[in-house]
């Protein structure tokens, strides 16, 4: 795990050895997977601050709803079945028509999907110099797994393809749209922010993976950023066609740099990206079906190289990226 910026801060204060009775396979994957003796249970732990991962307007249902989301999105790339979460919230102020809009919008994303809040922490966040740092979120959710079972990082092998599900970039565009620095028509536009405000955990697609996909992610950072950390884990590199990579309308109506910036380094996207042998093919295709979830083979993994990953277009022109994904430290040390 040799990174700049945020994962170098993990790698140097924050990753110990395990000692106790619990053991996981180590960080660096969306979840933990952890032996209880009972059974197999996955754990992950996100947070969500104003300013950094929300915008000052957003809707509190909204924020709600996105702040389990991004957590079950998380499970998902494990397999797992979501069984409970723990809130722990800091607040400048009381304000309770923020919080009961807040509470609907995680509330209702909880009853979807069967997970149920068990506990938390709530705090005023601190002040300094006469103003209170804004509303931070932090959802710690588990879910479950069948004996011995579980999608990690680790396991792509070479000659396996590579999987992504639903569409990838809307929500990077949709927050350069809010800050005015891309449009799209504005027909187009309500679908694109629905990406940003209200992403899609493929809670079905990652337990549909268990047993036939070799690796998974979920997409936060960036496709790239993301298959970037599967492809290190595995110790393997990838080839990707540009042409594959599946992208919405509204993406696609705006410039090829635009669409590569966004659909390969844009990050929030909450996909899954997963890699399985060819043998595989048909039970992935199954594994879409059954959930409801579209999935598209977007390239293949190949013997490790100095390159980690190529994107290929069909002109056989580079992909320039002005971007190279969602770090919250880079360049900073
Ligand atoms: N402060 C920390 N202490 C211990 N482990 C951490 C800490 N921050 C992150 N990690 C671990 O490092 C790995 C990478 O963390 P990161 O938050 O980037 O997860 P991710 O799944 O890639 O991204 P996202 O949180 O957006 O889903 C995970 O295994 C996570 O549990
Ligand atoms: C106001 C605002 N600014 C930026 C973004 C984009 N963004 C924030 S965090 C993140 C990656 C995953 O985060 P983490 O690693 O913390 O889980 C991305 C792509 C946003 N949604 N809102
Ligand atoms: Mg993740």
């Amino acid at each position: 795990m040799a990174e700049a910026g945020e994962f170098q801060i993990i790698e140097k204060f924050f990753t110990y050895q395990t000692f106790g009775a619990w053991k996981s396979q180590g960080v660096g994957d969306d979840c933990a997977i952890i032996d209880t003796g009972a059974g197999r249970i996955a754990v992950t732990c996100d947070m969500m601050a104003l300013g950094t991962h929300f915008l000052p307007d957003a809707d509190p249902e909204d924020v709600g709803y996105k702040a389990l989301a991004v957590n079950l999105s998380d499970l998902a790339a494990a397999g797992a079945v979501p069984r409970a979460f723990f809130l722990s919230i800091g607040l400048p102020r009381r304000d309770d028509g923020w919080l009961a809009d807040f509470s609907r919008g995680l509330m209702k994303l909880a009853r979807e999907s069967g997970c149920a809040l068990l506990g938390g922490d709530t705090t005023r966040t601190p002040e300094v110099e006469g103003h209170h740092a804004p509303e931070t979120i932090s959802i710690t959710a588990m879910g479950d797994l069948p004996a011995g079972m579980g999608l990690t990082r680790k396991g792509a092998k070479p000659g396996d393809d590579i999987w992504v599900s639903g569409t990838v970039g809307d929500a990077y565009a949709a927050l350069k749209c809010r800050w005015g620095a891309w449009s799209v028509m504005p027909d187009l536009e309500p679908a694109l922010f629905a990406r940003m405000d209200r992403p899609t955990p493929r809670i079905a697609l990652g337990q549909a993976l268990l047993g036939a996909a070799s690796a998974a992610a979920d997409i936060s950072d960036g496709l790239l950023a993301d298959l970037g950390h599967i492809l290190e884990r595995s110790g393997v590199s990838a080839e990707i066609e540009w042409e594959k990579i599946p992208t919405s309308v509204a993406l696609q109506s705006m410039t090829p740099a635009r669409q590569h910036e966004a659909a390969l380094a844009g990050g929030d996207d909450y996909e899954l990206i997963f890699t399985a042998p060819p043998s595989s093919a048909e039970r992935i295709y199954e594994a879409g079906l059954l959930s409801g979830t579209p999935v598209t083979r977007i390239g293949r993994v190949i013997e490790r190289t100095s390159r980690a990953v190529t994107v290929r277009t069909p002109d056989g022109l580079p992909v320039l990226l002005v971007t190279e994904g969602f770090d919250h430290f880079r360049n900073e040390e």
